[in-house]
């Protein structure tokens, strides 16, 4: 069955640079009112949603009056330096009106490739959703160089998809879905209504873009496709150049969905089922129960600590008679869990010195 947009929990939606930035005019700010109202719809029923959008070089290229065509690294930098904060202003207008508050996140593909910072990262998201918040994320292109930049936001934002475990992303293109060719040079290209699984052949197909402000075209649109399934999210490519994109994809708008291969939670869990632990905590006969109704595991339950390991480490945690238990990722270096070793959650602060987190393995971080 084709995934749809009514079902979704947690979406994360990618909005491209040709979809917000006119080239002769600047930010198409009806357009993004238009996106706001849809955002704002969609979270009156209950999805909540996180906008990752591109636009900050497009934006700051013509503020500055930079040429067309491609730029130096260090004049995208100072564009992106210009662009964003008008793109961060530009959502924080037009979401306001719908009472929603807009939140600023810039990230790094090192963010997402060191387990502590993407653990940081994702916590940080988890509590701007709680609070109602609309992350609107980019890559922090005035820091990321060539070397450890995404470069394009289709791939990031299938990063976030898979991060905060979404259900559905949504790629609003400048083109109605996924083709057989590229439809701006070949004419008989056909578009999928459904890919059901990438094949070598289905990727054989992407293409690079045409449009000149944008990055990636097909090709990176499918990188992204493999990663959000992978983890169990589905993926929509849709035109995004109308007004209310969202509404009308749910309406029934051309599009190309990608299914997803798996549930969010079950291929987080073999991420860190397939981990080497770092260490091993050793928990007692009260906590070993509470894990297997499916909490997380508190320092108060915890009686002995072995190995070094770090913050969002792997770590493995043993019964009180040693047996393997299960693995999960700590929120603790092994200093801090021994120091907090059969403490109290209420005790956390005084032993630290700072307000920590309450949970040592965090009952999504864990597998049994
Ligand atoms: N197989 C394909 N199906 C659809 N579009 C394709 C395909 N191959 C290449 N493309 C190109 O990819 C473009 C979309 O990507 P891109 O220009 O990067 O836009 P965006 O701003 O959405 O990231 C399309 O406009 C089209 O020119
Ligand atoms: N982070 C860059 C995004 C570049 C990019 O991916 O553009 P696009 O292909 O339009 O999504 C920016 O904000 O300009």
């Amino acid at each position: 069955m084709t995934p749809t947009l009514a079902g979704a929990r947690r979406l994360v939606v990618k909005i491209g640079s040709a979809l917000l930035v006119d080239r002769a005019t600047g930010l198409r700010a009806d357009w993004l009112r238009s996106l706001a109202q849809d955002v704002a719809r969609l979270r009156a029923r209950g999805t909540q949603v996180i906008l990752v959008s591109s636009g900050s070089i497009a934006l700051g290229r013509g503020v500055l009056g930079l040429p067309g065509g491609d730029l130096a690294l260090e004049q995208s930098q100072a564009a992106a330096a210009v662009g964003q904060i008008r793109l961060a202003r530009a959502y924080e207008e037009v979401l306001a009106p719908h009472g929603i508050i807009a939140g600023q996140v810039l990230v790094t593909l090192e963010d997402s490739a060191d387990r502590r910072r993407y653990l940081n990262s994702r916590a940080t998201l988890e509590t701007l959703l709680s609070l109602g918040v609309v992350p609107i994320v980019n890559e922090n292109d005035t820091v990321a160089t060539d070397e450890i930049r995404y470069g394009d936001n289709d791939r990031l934002a299938a990063q976030v998809a898979v991060t905060v475990g979404a259900d559905s992303l949504v790629l609003l293109s400048d083109v109605d879905g996924f083709y057989s060719g590229n439809p701006h040079v070949d004419p008989a290209a056909r578009r999928f209504e459904v890919v059901e699984r990438l094949t070598p052949e289905i990727e054989a197909m992407a293409g690079e873009g045409v449009s000149g402000l944008s990055k990636g075209g097909m090709v990176t649109k499918l990188l992204a496709a493999r990663v959000a399934t992978d983890a169990g999210c589905a993926m929509a490519i849709t035109l995004g150049s109308t007004p209310n994109p969202l509404t009308a994809l749910e309406n029934g708008a051309n599009a190309t969905w990608f299914l997803a291969q798996t549930d969010p939670q079950a291929a987080r869990k073999r991420w860190i089922a397939a981990m080497k632990p770092k260490g091993e905590l050793r928990v007692d006969a009260g906590a070993a129960r509470a894990l297997t109704e499916g909490k997380s595991l508190l320092p108060a339950g915890i009686v002995a600590v072995q190995g070094r390991f770090g913050r969002g480490d792997p770590v493995a945690i043993l019964s009180p008679e040693g047996a393997r238990l299960g693995l999960g990722l700590t929120r603790y270096t092994a200093e801090e869990a021994r120091a907090l070793t059969g403490r109290k959650s209420a005790d956390i602060e005084s032993v630290l010195g700072y307000k920590g987190r309450a949970t040592l393995i965090h009952r999504d971080d864990m597998v049994l």
